[in-house]
């Protein structure tokens, strides 16, 4: 385990943000804390990266640990271009080879505005060149706290996929942030946090096939032979339409079979990680 956190808590006044939080962190895996606004995410981040002390708990790092952050807001000077602003970064960490900057700007596609002035870059530029920093002191573990929000969905994809390509090339083990539900499936691991606790973990796959239920909608031309030969029970019947809550995939094939005579078209929805937060927390994301 490269980071574990034991019973992290964090109190501000009486409202506690993170409660009780237990994580692992694998060496190499990539872990995303998922919860709606104010869910204690960026706390959590906080506490994890050594900025906060918590007001109980422990966060334990394995040996070796070295860690790069992206926060939420950039650190980097926006009248200055992208080049000065990395290699003014550079200078502060020592044992930074002099090539560094020219290779992770290479690696993350940044040499197209190297000149550019920070401030003038577009949101999905300016997130690489922070990324870009992070990596100067070459991190094992890389912390980002919501690098994906208020981008654009094609931008927010690119994002997640540079991060990947990041863990795959580079062996770094990835923590992020996030509320957009959607982007949890491309993560090794996922922790659902609502009101600083922990209220689900796992593949998002895993979360989604516990928690998340399938809908299979059904129009026959006979309902009444339908429903005798159908174990389940429909959860709607609306004239000769049929809906179904199933758990998979597996059951909706199952009821496909059984009834195929009789089915003149069918709609099958697998559950979403929207709906395993709204099972998990009884709320739609906020
Ligand atoms: N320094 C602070 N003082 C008082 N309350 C705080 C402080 N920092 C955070 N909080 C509160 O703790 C809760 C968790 O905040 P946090 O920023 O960790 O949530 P988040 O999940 O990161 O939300 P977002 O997605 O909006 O960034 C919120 O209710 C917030 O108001």
């Amino acid at each position: 385990m490269l980071l574990e956190a034991k019973q992290l808590t964090q109190t501000f006044g009486s409202h506690v943000a993170v409660n009780g939080l237990n994580l692992q962190i694998a060496r190499g895996s990539f872990t995303a804390l998922l919860g709606p606004n104010g869910a204690g995410k960026s706390t959590t981040m906080n506490l994890l990266i050594g900025l906060t002390q918590p007001t109980a708990g422990q966060v334990i790092y394995g040996d070796e640990a070295r860690i790069g952050v992206v926060f939420q807001s950039s650190v980097l000077d926006e009248r200055l271009t992208v080049g000065e602003n990395l290699q003014i970064r550079a200078r502060q960490y020592r044992h930074v080879a002099p090539n560094k900057v020219a290779e992770v700007s290479t690696e993350l596609g940044l040499n197209e505005f190297i000149h550019q002035r920070y401030g003038t870059l577009s949101g999905g530029q300016k997130r690489r060149v922070d990324i870009a920093r992070a990596l100067l002191n070459d991190p094992n573990i890389l912390f980002l706290d919501e690098p994906t929000t208020g981008l654009d969905i094609q931008t927010r994809s690119a994002i997640w996929k540079l991060l990947q390509r990041l863990q795959q090339a580079c062996q770094l083990t990835i923590v992020l942030t996030t509320h957009y539900l959607d982007e949890a499936d491309a993560a090794d691991n996922v922790y659902v946090i609502d009101q600083g606790k922990l209220v689900a973990t796992g593949t998002a796959t895993a979360i989604k096939a516990r928690y998340a239920k399938a809908v299979l909608q059904l129009t026959t031309r006979d309902v009444e032979q339908l429903r005798e030969r159908v174990t389940v029970r429909p959860t709607q019947c609306r004239g000769n339409q049929l809906t179904f809550t199933v758990p998979n995939s597996q059951v909706a094939l199952d009821i496909l079979t059984a009834t195929r005579d009789l089915i003149t078209t069918f709609e099958f929805r697998p559950g979403t990680m929207d709906d395993a937060f709204l099972a998990l927390t009884g709320k739609e994301m906020r």
